[in-house]
């Protein structure tokens, strides 16, 4: 696959060396644009995690990494270099710590015709996205091919599912804040594998509301003497805010997560606040003093407003609470609930099992097609989300339990239950040995496998597939433009 690939870059490379003003123009911006990256990524070349700089060499890149990487060899080495294109050759800074070899980007010397200008300027210091140096093109098939690779031996993808405007989708936008070198509070995101933060006043995925919002309370800060909370340090309040948006709704919910319960000036700040945004629907104090990279910590207050929120979805409307799981990109959601949802090939007989069904979007749209849906999650909030969700939408033939899918599973196959179709949506690390042995003996006619890690999906289907299953179709779905993740759903048949 990769060499197919490669043979198509190495063409259009060519064809624009060729080729007249027009495109040597082109190709010096987007030089330009790899030098001026390099000179902004120079310090972190030289930073004690890349190691000591020992060369400059010259590459041709010869494919993507599964992340997106461009890559190349160099002294017998195979590197990994972040921003370089299939078919590009290129001067990089090769770098070493302990037994490692790291490869960055300095310049390219021929530049691919997928290669655009990132329209983030943040875009080479911010951890956010990773391909916005691909045009939308390049971006979908090196999506496609990716799950390709992947799903190899269990047949061919159909072609992805992409988005239209691929930008301000987010509807879960979470910033940072802390404290510049000159004391000053800053806010944004974070940078590839750190936790520096890149000061930000908008990003192009999140919702632009999110983005203002944050800026004012940042704002606010200041004029209320708010630390910003300090890891290192363990001093200061707020570490980051927390805003989802309804994008049918309009609703928004910020949360403010804090490293303590006690919020000195609250009444003023929250009064301040909803004066400059009086859009906010409802706001939340949550208490984070985890050590670890999780946002939220376990208590949460409600400082005004109902504590959730609700949007739209297929139709159907749904609450959102700040700690349940919801899509982020509501306009793909849709796209991908309804092809699964039809590989599903509901009549109104069907018991579906919803398993990982966070806020039971997926099970209370499918429940319009089935007899009866059994929905369970591990996380309680969304649970009560779930059963909120399908009083709110008048369904009366979905249930939805809490507890760990796979123990459920277990008990539901000891107990001789049936299951006609079995839809799971696990997070990235899959499902596993218990949901699936169950999923094998419960011996649903269909199983329907929703995915955002195509890797841990392949192998659970490998594991499907030597239990009884075949799959039938694969569906890669463009739910995070700009960054190197793939969402894919699988049809699966009995054999
Ligand atoms: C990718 S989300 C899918 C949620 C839902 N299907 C949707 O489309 O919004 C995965 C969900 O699995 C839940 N989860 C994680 N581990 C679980 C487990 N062992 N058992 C049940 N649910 C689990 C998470 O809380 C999360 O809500």
């Amino acid at each position: 696959m990769n060499n197919q690939k490669n043979k198509g870059y190495k063409n259009s490379v060519n064809k624009h060396n060729r080729s007249g003003k027009q495109n040597k123009k082109q190709h010096n911006k987007r030089g330009n644009q790899a030098d001026a990256k390099h000179n902004r990524k120079h310090k972190k070349v030289n930073a004690p995690q890349r190691g000591q700089k020992i060369a400059t060499a010259k590459v041709t890149c010869s494919g993507l990494t599964s992340e997106g990487k461009g890559i190349a060899q160099w002294d017998g080495k195979r590197l990994e270099v972040a921003d370089l294109l299939p078919g590009e050759t290129a001067e990089i800074i090769v770098s070493k710590k302990g037994q490692y070899v790291n490869g960055d980007l300095k310049k390219v010397i021929t530049p691919s015709k997928d290669r655009v200008t990132p329209p983030c300027p943040y875009y080479y210091e911010c951890g956010g996205c990773q391909i916005q140096h691909m045009s939308d093109q390049a971006q979908a098939r090196f999506k496609e091919e990716t799950v390709a690779s992947l799903m190899k031996p269990f047949g061919k993808p159909e072609p992805i599912f992409t988005m239209d405007h691929p930008y301000d989708y987010r509807n879960k936008n979470n910033l940072t804040y802390g404290m510049n070198k000159d004391r000053q509070i800053i806010g944004g995101l974070y940078a590839q594998n750190s936790h520096e933060i890149i000061p930000i006043d908008k990003c192009l995925i999140h919702d632009p509301k999110a983005d203002e919002i944050a800026k004012t309370i940042q704002g606010l800060m200041k004029s209320f003497k708010m630390q910003p909370y300090n890891e290192d340090t363990g001093r200061g309040f707020l570490r980051h805010v927390l805003i989802k948006v309804g994008k049918f709704s309009g609703e928004i919910m910020v949360v403010l997560v804090a490293a303590s319960s006690v919020f000195k000036g609250k009444n003023n700040f929250v009064k301040a606040l909803r004066k400059a945004h009086p859009e906010i629907s409802t706001l939340l104090h949550n208490v984070n003093t985890r050590s670890d990279s999780m946002v939220l910590g376990n208590e949460e207050k409600v400082l005004f407003g109902k504590g959730t929120i609700t949007d739209t979805l297929c139709g159907m409307e749904f609450e959102i609470s700040a700690k349940s799981f919801y899509q982020i990109n509501p306009v793909q959601t849709e796209k991908l609930y309804s092809k699964a949802i039809e590989m599903a090939d509901l009549t109104g007989e069907e018991t579906v099992i919803d398993a990982y069904c966070g806020t039971g979007t997926i099970g209370l749209v499918a429940s319009q097609k089935a007899g009866k849906v059994i929905g369970v999650e591990l996380n309680n909030d969304a649970v009560k989300d779930a059963i909120r969700n399908s009083k709110r939408n008048g369904v009366k033939n979905a249930r939805f339990y809490q507890g760990d899918a796979g123990e459920f599973m277990v008990q539901m196959a000891g107990r001789g239950e049936k299951a006609d179709v079995v839809i799971l949506d696990p997070p990235r690390s899959g499902s596993d040995e218990a949901f699936l042995s169950s999923v094998a003996k419960l011996k649903p006619k269909r199983v329907v496998y929703v995915s955002c890690n195509p890797e841990t999906q392949a192998r659970d289907l490998k594991y499907l597939d030597k239990n009884g299953y075949k799959v039938e179709e694969i569906q890669p779905v463009d739910m995070f433009p700009q960054t190197n993740h793939v969402e894919s759903v699988v049809k699966l048949v009995r054999k």
